[in-house]
């Protein structure tokens, strides 16, 4: 059996500001699995970031929820930054510009972790190594605007992983770097995940960069989950069309081969 880390059932979400919009989510039934590297695809404005934030529990009060989901995993709604970690595109945005990269990493410790400010400075620089900053010490003491945008992302995938949450939810955390830092990222939070277990929430329109990592798939069309299944079977034989004209735009001779081993 495999352990559900979250169950979403029937969820629907409206943004009230858009009354006469379509739903920005329809009636989306998924499991996501605890352990596992599941990739949520889809073109601008599927619905990938409401589905994000839904799971987060960090719509705003003005969306109209239906449906729900359960979180057998941990028996209650999860706590943001403790129970999970949340990664942003716009990593200079998710940064407070007045605060060393230390302290913000440092405040994460301290206030999840029940440490003191000394053990939390501790554990921040530990981090900034495990993320692979070039020179710990002095990013300890450096602000968001004086790092590369690369950076500034590892920085605040650190932040994210401090009280070793169970689920690190990333919505399309390269989309802003250049296509050399995209692939160091992708491959850090790989191997982050890996090493610690954890469940990893990943949202990008890029279906390329989804197969190189991603132990599942679920695609996103106009608010619907259109179809999930192992990256594997969802790219050798798509169940749906709109799945086989993603993957097919996608083929070109500079994209490397979407699927470069078989199951694991
Ligand atoms: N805060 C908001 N208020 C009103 N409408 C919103 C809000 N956020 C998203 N929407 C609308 O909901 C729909 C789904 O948006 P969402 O951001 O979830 O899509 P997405 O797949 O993440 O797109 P992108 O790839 O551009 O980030 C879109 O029509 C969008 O315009
Ligand atoms: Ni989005």
């Amino acid at each position: 059996m495999t352990p559900l880390l979250a169950r979403i059932s029937g969820l629907s979400v409206s943004y009230r500001a858009d009354r006469d919009a379509a739903p920005a989510l329809d009636g989306i039934d998924l499991d996501i699995v605890a352990g596992e590297r599941l990739a949520i695809i889809g073109e601008s404005g599927s619905g990938k970031s409401t589905l994000a934030l839904a799971v987060a529990g960090l719509l705003p009060r003005s969306a109209v929820v239906d449906g729900r989901i359960d979180w057998p995993a941990y028996g209650k709604a999860p706590l943001p930054g403790r129970d999970y970690g949340f990664v942003f595109q716009d990593a200079g945005a998710s940064l407070n510009p007045v605060l060393t990269v230390g302290e913000q990493i440092a405040e994460v410790a301290e206030r999840h972790l029940g440490v003191g400010w000394f053990e939390a400075f501790g554990r921040a620089r530990e981090l900034l190594e495990r993320v692979r900053i070039p020179d710990p010490d002095a990013a300890l003491g450096a602000y968001p605007h004086q790092l590369s945008g690369g950076q500034r992302q590892r920085v605040c995938i650190a932040a994210a992983i401090c009280a070793r949450p169970k689920l690190l939810i990333a919505d399309e955390p390269t989309s802003a770097l250049d296509m050399v830092v995209q692939a160091e990222i992708v491959s850090l939070l790989d191997e982050l995940v890996r090493e610690d277990g954890m469940t990893l929430l990943f949202i990008t329109h890029d279906i390329a960069l989804a197969s190189g990592f991603a132990d599942r798939i679920a695609v996103f069309h106009k608010a619907r989950l259109v179809e999930a299944g192992s990256t594997f079977d969802t790219l050798a034989h798509p169940a749906q069309p709109y799945t086989a004209s993603l993957i097919a735009n996608h083929i070109d001779l500079d994209t490397p081969p979407l699927v470069s081993a078989g199951p694991a």
